[in-house]
């Protein structure tokens, strides 16, 4: 891409409204703009790391068998007042009316939804085990969004939901998300620490919340710091296996948010091992029973010939409050050091200078690279070097490709690797090579 050519409003001052890194960075990088509080534009930058955001999100659940859907984010009242959550819900939830008169809402998770398309079609043991998810914008009209798109009215989740036969049926089912939430944030460059959690309007008695530390994080937690080093599970796990071992393993050490703390288990902790730190909850799991499966009719026939309620989960990730978490974790002072397989670009290429013999070396590197299919923001325009160099720090790309005059007389270019910041001077041939 052709940075004359893109959209990316970088701005030179910090938004005084902004008040943590991630807020600041999103707001200077051009990656987001506030349109309403808690309700924000996706500017193209933004946007690239969504994708890629949510590109990993599907790739991990339709490993772990889930099949995916597309909800509406306009959901019918009448759905709402089966489960008796219509009125529950409070004040978060945006309630509309149509031309006819009939109440609608905006909605701001899809349990009542999933739970009738399930009941419409399913009648069978023989159906199950099933995990519908989708990737969808919800709202919640939060009374104080805050810190940017980290606590929004407006934002994007993952919410799948799982159905079964029973409760230990419905325990392999939360299982297969916990292993496959495991490695999702894992691929991101996340540490996400999975913490008994409370349920809260959701509901149901068994819940995990996997959260990333970061100082900003609105989550108070306590943990056992060895569960920062237990392994991520492989790309080639089984998801019909059993996983009980692997959840066992993740759920020994102590870890808990602040709801949930038992200081005297806490106090069993090595000294040397105990953690009080901030976090961010990236993902929320739940095992919820028959909460909406009894009061909505969704029902199969067992082998037995009898009718049951099916045991439910559902299982949602923060796929907007993502770009922020990544972030907290993942800055340095001149701005944000993007993990490679979010990162928006691979390579930014810096022309130091326009009109010179820069030029030529600038399009065979940038037509080499795209033609072997690295993604490159080539920065082509008629300003100073070091706004450009500035700009490059600024919006994180991995690697930055620099042909300058100077290198260019013992014909030569300079490779930049973004998070340790060493540079490398090499031909553009081995330049070219390193970068693919
Ligand atoms: N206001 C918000 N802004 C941005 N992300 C949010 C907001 N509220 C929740 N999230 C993200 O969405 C995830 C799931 O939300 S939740 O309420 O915990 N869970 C559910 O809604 C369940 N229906 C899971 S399918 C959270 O872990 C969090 O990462």
């Amino acid at each position: 891409m052709r940075l004359s050519r893109y959209f990316l409003p970088i701005l030179k001052e910090t938004p005084k409204e902004a008040e943590i890194v991630s807020h600041r960075l999103m707001l200077r990088a051009g990656m987001i703009r506030q349109q309403s509080a808690g309700i924000y534009a996706w500017l193209p930058l933004g946007h690239r790391v969504l994708n890629k955001i949510q590109r990993i999100v599907e790739e991990e659940q339709n490993r772990s068998g889930a099949v995916q859907l597309l909800m509406p984010t306009i959901q019918s009242a009448d759905l709402w007042r089966e489960s008796g959550r219509y009125d529950a819900y409070g004040k978060e939830m945006l309630r509309i009316e149509d031309r006819h008169g009939r109440d609608m809402l905006f909605g701001p998770t899809n349990e009542e939804m999933v739970t009738d398309i399930f009941r419409s079609y399913v009648r069978s043991y023989k159906d199950l085990p099933l995990n519908l998810y989708h990737i969808q914008w919800k709202f919640r009209d939060e009374v104080r969004p805050r810190f940017g798109i980290m606590r929004g009215r407006e934002f994007l989740m993952k919410d799948a939901y799982s159905f079964d036969l029973d409760k230990e049926r419905a325990t392999e089912s939360y299982q297969r998300m916990f292993v496959a939430y495991l490695r999702t944030f894992s691929r991101m460059g996340l540490t996400a620490i999975p913490m008994k959690a409370d349920t809260g309007p959701i509901g149901g008695d068994l819940s995990h919340e996997f959260i990333v530390l970061a100082s900003t994080g609105e989550s108070e937690v306590f943990l056992d710091k060895d569960i920062l080093e237990l392994p991520i599970p492989e790309e080639n796990i089984d998801f019909n296996s059993d996983l009980s071992g692997i959840i066992d393993q993740w759920t020994t050490p102590y870890a808990a948010t602040d709801e949930m703390h038992d200081e005297a288990a806490f106090e069993a902790v090595a000294e040397d091992k105990k953690v009080s730190a901030r976090g961010i909850e990236v993902g929320h799991i739940f095992y919820f029973g028959t909460k909406y499966s009894e009061p909505m009719g969704a029902k199969v026939m067992t082998a037995e010939g009898k009718e049951t309620p099916v045991h439910m989960g559902s299982y949602g990730i923060g796929v907007s409050r993502l770009l922020g978490a990544i972030i907290e974790a993942c800055h340095d002072d001149n701005g944000i050091v993007w993990p490679k397989e979010v990162a928006p670009f691979h390579v930014g290429l810096i022309n130091m200078k326009v009109g010179s013999e820069c030029d030529e070396v600038c399009e065979s590197l940038y037509g080499e690279l795209e033609k072997a299919g690295v993604e490159v923001l080539f920065d082509d325009r008629k300003t100073s070097a070091g706004a450009k160099f500035a700009s490059m720090d600024l919006i994180g790309l991995p690697y930055q490709l620099v042909v300058g005059p100077r290198g260019l007389k013992s014909g030569e270019v300079e490779v930049k690797d973004r998070a340790t910041g060493e540079r490398e001077m090499m031909t553009p041939e081995a330049a070219v090579n390193k970068l693919i």
